[in-house]
């Protein structure tokens, strides 16, 4: 399992495996990953909605069962990365796993960290709706500027590190069971959602995690302008926005798939 963003978390290779089944180091990666969410964001913020683009009423030319030019847009891409083999990794989510062509490479030869009932929890549907319907019309301008092909990759590239980020908690949860299974058995056994949600969660750890993405926000989305000192309090993403990303979707979708994985940690 990798810590760092560009690492493999699929498998753990021999003896990296010890130290990579550590919560410290799965942090470190959520926090990597941090970086990659706000990047994506500010990318998305470039555009106006260019609501056209998730029509599915569309007047495109667009093959018969697609519903909008993102959708095709979206599972189009999914069917090319495939074949690169990115959905061999436990870490990937495919929006449309339905379907998707045989990887191209053959697979990593290393030991799946995840328990497999698991590793199967694709929670998708969620994230997509929750992007286009609650964040995209928070961060993007109202308007239609006609580039959509750019509009369309930058929203994958959203979705991707939102997607990673949320089923990441598989990977959280494998940890904490592994670190203390006497705690979490009995919860598991009982089926108790509410337990385990307890169990996993730590507000400090939360409310840390809210101020960070916020100052992020205002680092990395503001104008660099070497003959200014004083920032002009403009930012590309409403930091708020992020916050509000994080505390209210990003880190409840994390726990919803650890609960999720817990409970079928003993299958
Ligand atoms: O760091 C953890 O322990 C996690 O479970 C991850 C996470 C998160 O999504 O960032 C979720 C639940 C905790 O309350 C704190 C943080």
């Amino acid at each position: 399992m990798g810590t760092g963003e560009g690492s493999s978390c699929s498998c753990s290779c021999s003896e990296e495996e010890e130290r990579l089944l550590k919560l410290e180091s799965i942090r470190e990666s959520l926090v990597r990953q941090e970086d990659t969410i706000i990047f994506s964001l500010i990318e998305r913020a470039k555009y106006p909605i260019n609501s056209p683009l998730y029509d599915n009423n569309h007047t495109h030319n667009l093959p018969t069962n697609t519903n909008s030019l993102f959708h095709f847009f979206l599972k189009q891409s999914e069917h090319l990365q495939a074949k690169a083999g990115r959905y061999t990794s436990p870490e990937e989510n495919a929006f449309f796993p339905d379907n998707l062509p045989i990887p191209l490479l053959p697979p990593l030869n290393c030991t799946p960290v995840l328990h497999p009932p698991g590793d199967s929890i694709n929670i998708n549907d969620q994230v997509l709706n929750l992007y286009l319907n609650t964040l995209l019309p928070l961060i993007a301008a109202k308007g239609d500027d006609g580039n959509y092909a750019v509009t369309a990759a930058s929203d994958v590239n959203c979705l991707q590190a939102l997607s990673r980020r949320i089923h990441f908690g598989k990977f959280v949860a494998e940890v904490k069971f592994r670190d203390a299974p006497a705690d979490y058995t009995p919860a598991i056994c009982a089926k108790d959602r509410e337990s385990l949600m307890k169990l996993l969660t730590f507000q400090s750890v939360e409310e840390g995690i809210k101020k960070r993405v916020e100052k992020k926000a205002m680092i990395f989305g503001q104008d660099v302008d070497l003959n200014e000192n004083d920032i002009d309090g403009k930012y590309k993403v409403n930091p708020s926005v992020v916050s509000q990303l994080y505390g209210e979707w990003v880190m409840p979708l994390t726990k919803f798939v650890q609960v999720e994985y817990l409970l079928r940690r003993l299958d």
